[in-house]
């Protein structure tokens, strides 16, 4: 086992914590995204705004230098469980706070939580597979402290029988690793702008996503409008061309009209970034 001092070791907590509240952020600002909050708008959503998802997004600072400071080259065993359940919660309750009781970011406190505890676990420095991997042994693993609470995303699981924010975690992040990475870095090979990269990777993710968010919104038909859209702009060169851009377009408009908001994928699309920046070790940044 690696042994740090500890300046090493807060000061990668913080860095982990700045990250992942800075990748949120981006997410956000990233237009334009069918259905979702962005620099445009509040998108399918009447009690979120780009400010609210930015306080959101520095509530949950301490949240996760919390979640980095106790994981630091610990094992994924039960004890290092409960002790993120209860920070990822307490995270939920101080986003909650900040936002006056919308919920902005719970998904996203989940996925990024997971994954900024594994990148502690394996002491600040891994790669993109091994941190996932990480994250899901510890998402695989019971918390028996969790209350057992109604949620819309758990009823949906149900309904339509489909893997949900907790079984992406568990399989560790297959849309992000199998789709939204590798499509990040085509698109930027291609020559496109960042915002086009980023853009092309949410539609990645959302060509194949059971978003929980979208069937509670709209249903079956609601999901296979997303999926089927965001396939529509990939094929057509991606958000760079015109083509593809006049796709998003058509998108973008069907969503609205379904009252539909893939925010599931916006958070994958956030832990995308999070797993693209850790490629790096913290302390060359
Ligand atoms: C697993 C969580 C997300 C609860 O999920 P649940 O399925 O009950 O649904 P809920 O509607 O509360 O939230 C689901 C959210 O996940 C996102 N999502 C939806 N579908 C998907 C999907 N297929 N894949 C990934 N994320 C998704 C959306 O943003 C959605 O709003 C999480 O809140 C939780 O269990 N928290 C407890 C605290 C904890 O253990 N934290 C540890 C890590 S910090
Ligand atoms: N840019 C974004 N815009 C909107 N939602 C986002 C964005 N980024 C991430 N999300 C995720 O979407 C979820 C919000 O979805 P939704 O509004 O359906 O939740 P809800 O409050 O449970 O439901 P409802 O608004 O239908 O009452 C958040 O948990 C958040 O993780």
């Amino acid at each position: 086992m690696k042994l740090l001092p500890q300046i090493q070791v807060e000061g990668g907590a913080e860095w982990l914590a700045r990250t992942a509240t800075q990748c949120l952020i981006d997410e956000a600002r990233l237009s334009p995204k069918p259905g979702l909050v962005d620099s445009r708008g509040n998108g399918a959503h009447h009690d979120l705004t780009l400010a609210l998802m930015e306080q959101s997004a520095h509530s949950l600072t301490p949240t996760f230098q919390a979640l980095a400071l106790q994981s630091w080259l610990r094992p994924a065993d039960i004890a290092l469980r409960q002790t993120i359940g209860r920070l990822g919660r307490e995270g939920e309750q101080a986003m909650m706070a900040a936002t006056g009781g919308v919920n902005t970011h719970r998904g996203a406190i989940w996925a990024l939580g997971l994954l900024v505890s594994a990148v502690a676990m394996l002491g600040g420095e891994a790669t993109a597979p091994a941190v996932a991997a990480t994250a899901a042994a510890l998402a695989k693993l019971p918390d028996d402290a969790a209350p057992k609470v109604f949620s819309k995303g758990l009823r949906a699981t149900h309904r339509y029988r489909v893997p949900g924010a907790r079984e992406e975690a568990q399989q560790a992040f297959p849309h992000v690793l199998q789709y939204a990475l590798p499509q990040l870095r085509l698109s930027r090979r291609n020559g496109g702008s960042e915002s086009h990269a980023r853009i092309d990777a949410l539609m990645a993710i959302m060509t194949s996503l059971t978003d929980t968010c979208v069937l509670s919104r709209a249903g079956m038909e609601g999901l296979k409008t997303m999926q089927r859209g965001a396939r529509a702009v990939l094929s057509a060169g991606g958000s760079a061309t015109p083509k593809g851009q006049q796709a998003l377009g058509v998108l973008d408009r069907q969503m609205l009209a379904l009252n539909a908001s893939p925010g599931g994928a916006a958070d994958l699309l956030a832990a995308t970034l999070f797993l693209d920046r850790i490629g790096t070790p913290y302390f060359k940044h």
